[in-house]
């Protein structure tokens, strides 16, 4: 008899942690199937490639992820792995996201080299970040600090910070931990201080809506509760139609049968704040992003959003 053997393309960025998403998910896929064959496709996407332009100026949703889908489209791949957070809340005609894997740490992370936190910093201490949730939140905390634009991988910018073009960064902890880094975070920066983005720390896998061998393939890497709390996340920023580069958290957790969401839409300067929180059943995890992105609207989330559209 002979054995066949299937053969599963993964479309990736080539950056370190594209990588490591890329390799986790390999050998997930060869540990549940003695029968499966896995290839890296690296290429570079939109987002790659423009380096530098504030992130939040290029606007254009999915920059990081429209030749890998379009790899998969064309048939010379079949999945692509991403950070959730970077994923577009839609997907192109055909294509899916199949899975979601298990999440890392998903707080934000203070990484310094003279200084143990944030409170420590000294007045007009110079901040490393591009994100504009992570921007307006440490304004709210420490409005004297110098908040400078930091753009690059994640070797990139602690290439800079070690340079001493800043005092401090800030990064997810996920990508410091996958990469084997964890001693280069200083200190964890807790949601009531900066809400993580929705689906920070989590992988998913899109796949083709049809190719059924690979779905089945995908099963045993799908993880429940992951699910359920990014669900829950990209529901209100769906609501709230917000890309990846807006000032919105939206941070779940899940409590036995119930879901626990909390979401945040900030002006940039910091001006404005608004916060709400939903709880409810697990089966509605998804309303309950809704929900509270309709909580958040009634707030004027919308006047804040439209200035953040306008002076980008
Ligand atoms: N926007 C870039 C990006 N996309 C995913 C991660 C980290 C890993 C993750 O959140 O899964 C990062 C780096 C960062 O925000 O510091």
């Amino acid at each position: 008899m002979t054995q066949t053997t299937k053969l599963v393309r993964i479309a990736t960025r080539k950056s370190a942690l594209a990588l490591w998403q890329a390799e986790f998910v390999k050998a997930q896929l060869e540990h549940f199937h003695d029968d499966v064959t896995v290839e890296l496709v690296p290429m570079s996407t939109q987002g790659d490639i423009i380096l530098d332009t504030p992130l939040a100026k290029i606007g254009g949703k999915g920059l990081f992820v429209k030749e890998l889908e379009q790899a998969m489209l064309d048939g010379r791949a079949d999945i692509a792995v991403h950070s959730m957070k970077d994923v577009p809340v839609e997907f192109p005609e055909g294509l899916a996201l199949h899975t979601i894997c298990e999440r890392e740490d998903p707080r934000d992370a203070f990484v310094s080299n003279n200084y143990k936190s944030l409170d420590e910093l000294p007045q007009g201490a110079i901040v490393g970040t591009s994100s504009l949730r992570r921007q307006c939140q440490i304004r709210e905390a420490r409005p004297d600090l110098d908040i400078r634009d930091l753009r690059g991988n994640v070797n990139t910018r602690l290439a800079k910070l070690d340079d001493g073009q800043y005092d401090a960064i800030i990064l997810a902890a996920a990508g410091l931990i996958r990469l084997e880094m964890p001693e280069r975070i200083t200190a964890f920066i807790e949601p009531e201080v900066s809400l993580p983005a929705n689906g920070q720390g989590a992988v998913g896998i899109e796949c083709r809506i049809d190719d059924e061998v690979t779905k089945a393939l995908l099963a045993p890497l799908e993880h429940n509760e992951t699910r359920i709390r990014v669900n829950a996340e990209r529901a209100m920023n769906r609501r709230l139609e917000g890309g990846c580069q807006v000032p919105i958290g939206a941070f779940a957790l899940v409590d036995g049968e119930q879901v626990h969401l909390r979401g945040l839409v900030g002006a940039i300067d910091g001006s404005q704040m608004l916060r709400d929180e939903v709880t409810g059943p697990v089966a509605d995890a998804e309303q309950l992003g809704i929900t509270l992105a309709e909580k958040l609207l009634e707030q004027g989330a919308d006047k804040i959003l439209a200035e953040v559209y306008r002076d980008a």
